[in-house]
C-alpha cells in the first residue's frame, strides 16, 4: 500500500482493490448527531459533511486538525497552439512564487493551518503536444503518477490537491470531452482569460486531440491528454483512497484528473467531496457526471487548490461542531 505503482497493471490493481467507508462508524456517527443539541437537521450540510468524514476515519469524532494542501506543477506541449492567456514561463515563476509564500493557496492553506507541499514536475521538459501524440509515454506517466502517491503525508486528515500549468484548462477540457462525450465548445471556457479567438482555437485542440486519442479509456486518456501535474494529482488521490484520507476536489483540473480514475473504477471517488464549483463552465457539467454537489461556488478560477482550501474551513466547521458539541442529556436540554 505505501509502495508506488509500478506499471498501469498496478494502477488498475490498486483500483480494483479499494477499501470503502467504514459501517459502523457511519451509524455510530448517525446515532450522535442525532442526539446533539440542536434540532434535527438544523446544520444542514455540515451534517452529511461530519458524518461522511466519520465513516472514512472510522470514528465517531472525526476531525479535520492535520489538513495538507499539496499542488503539483506541469509544463504542457500543447501551449505552442495559442490556448492560454498566458506564457508558460509563468508555472515556473509561480512554483517560486509558491516557495516564496506569495501565491493565494499559501494565505489560505494558512489560514486553515494546513501543511503545504509543492511539487514542480520536470517543467523543463514540456509533456508532448497531445494533438500529436501521447502528452507521457507510459515511463513519464508512471514517474509522475509515483510523484503524486508519495507526496501524501499519511499523518494528513484531510487532503487537498492543487495544479499550477500554463494551458492545463485545454487538457481539463479534452478530458472531460473524452470521458462524456458531447462537443469540444461544452468543455472549453477561457482559464486564464483567453479571448474569443483563442476560444476557438482551444475548442478546435480539444477536438483534434479527443479524435487522435478515440480509443484510450479510463487512465490511459489520463496518459494521453493530460500532463504530469494532472497524473500526480490522480496519483495523491488513489494514495489517499488506500489512506483512508478524505479529499477534497479542487476546480476544472483537478476533478478532470480524479475523474479518469472513476472512469477506470467507479465508486474510486467515493472519498472525495466537491470543494468548489469553479467559473470553468465544464466543471459543473463534469461534477454533475460524478453525481458531485459542490460545498462553495464563489466564482474561483484560480486553480492552485484555492477552492478546496477553503472548503477546509467548512469541513473543520462540520467536524468541529459534531465531535465538540454536547448531547442532550450531557447539557440537559429538554430534547422537545
Ligand atoms: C499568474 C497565474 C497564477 C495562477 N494560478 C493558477 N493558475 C491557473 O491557470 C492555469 C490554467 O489556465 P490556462 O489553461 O488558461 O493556462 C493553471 O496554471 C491554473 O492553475 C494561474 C494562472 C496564472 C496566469
Ligand atoms: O477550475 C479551475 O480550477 C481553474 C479555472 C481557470 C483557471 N485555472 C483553474
Amino acid at each position: 500500500m505505501s509502495q508506488s505503482p509500478r506499471s498501469l497493471a498496478d494502477i488498475r490493481s490498486l483500483l480494483s482493490g479499494l477499501p470503502y467507508s467504514d459501517g459502523p462508524s457511519v451509524k455510530a456517527a448517525q446515532a450522535r448527531n442525532g442526539q446533539l443539541t440542536k434540532p434535527p437537521g438544523a446544520l444542514g450540510r455540515l451534517e452529511d459533511v461530519a458524518v461522511w468524514m466519520a465513516g472514512w476515519q472510522r470514528t465517531d469524532r472525526p476531525h479535520a486538525d492535520t489538513p495538507q494542501v499539496v499542488i503539483f506543477a506541469g509544463n504542457h506541449g500543447v501551449t505552442a497552439q495559442g490556448i492560454s492567456a498566458f506564457p508558460p514561463q509563468v508555472t515556473a515563476q509561480m512554483v517560486a512564487n509558491f516557495l516564496a509564500g506569495g501565491a493565494a493557496i499559501n494565505q489560505l492553506s494558512r489560514v486553515f493551518g494546513a501543511r503545504m507541499d509543492v511539487h514542480a514536475l520536470e517543467l523543463d521538459q514540456p509533456t508532448a503536444d497531445f494533438t500529436q501524440g501521447a502528452a507521457m509515454d507510459e515511463a513519464g506517466f508512471l514517474r509522475a503518477f509515483a510523484s503524486g502517491w508519495d507526496a501524501v503525508d499519511p499523518g494528513a486528515d484531510l487532503l487537498v490537491t492543487g495544479e499550477m500549468g500554463i494551458g492545463n484548462t485545454t487538457a481539463a477540457a479534452a478530458i472531460a470531452h473524452a470521458l462524456c462525450g458531447g462537443t469540444p465548445g461544452e468543455w472549453v471556457g477561457r482559464g486564464t482569460g483567453l479571448d474569443d479567438a483563442g476560444l476557438i482555437t482551444k475548442a478546435r485542440v480539444v477536438g483534434e486531440a479527443v479524435a487522435r486519442h478515440a480509443d484510450a479509456r479510463g487512465i490511459e486518456v489520463l496518459r494521453s491528454l493530460g500532463g504530469r501535474e494532472l497524473a500526480a494529482m490522480a496519483g495523491a488521490i488513489l494514495r489517499a483512497r488506500h489512506l483512508r484520507i478524505p479529499v477534497l476536489l479542487d476546480g476544472f483540473i483537478c476533478t478532470a484528473a480524479a475523474a479518469c480514475l472513476d472512469a477506470e473504477a467507479p465508486g474510486a471517488l467515493d472519498h472525495c467531496l466537491a470543494g468548489h464549483v469553479s467559473e470553468e463552465p465544464g466543471h459543473a457539467c463534469l461534477l454533475d457526471r460524478l453525481g458531485k454537489v459542490p460545498l462553495l461556488s464563489l466564482g474561483l478560477r484560480l486553480g492552485e487548490g484555492s477552492g478546496a482550501a477553503l472548503a477546509i474551513g467548512v469541513v473543520q466547521g462540520a467536524v468541529a461542531c459534531h465531535s465538540g458539541m454536547a448531547t442532550f442529556a450531557e447539557a440537559g436540554v429538554s430534547d422537545g
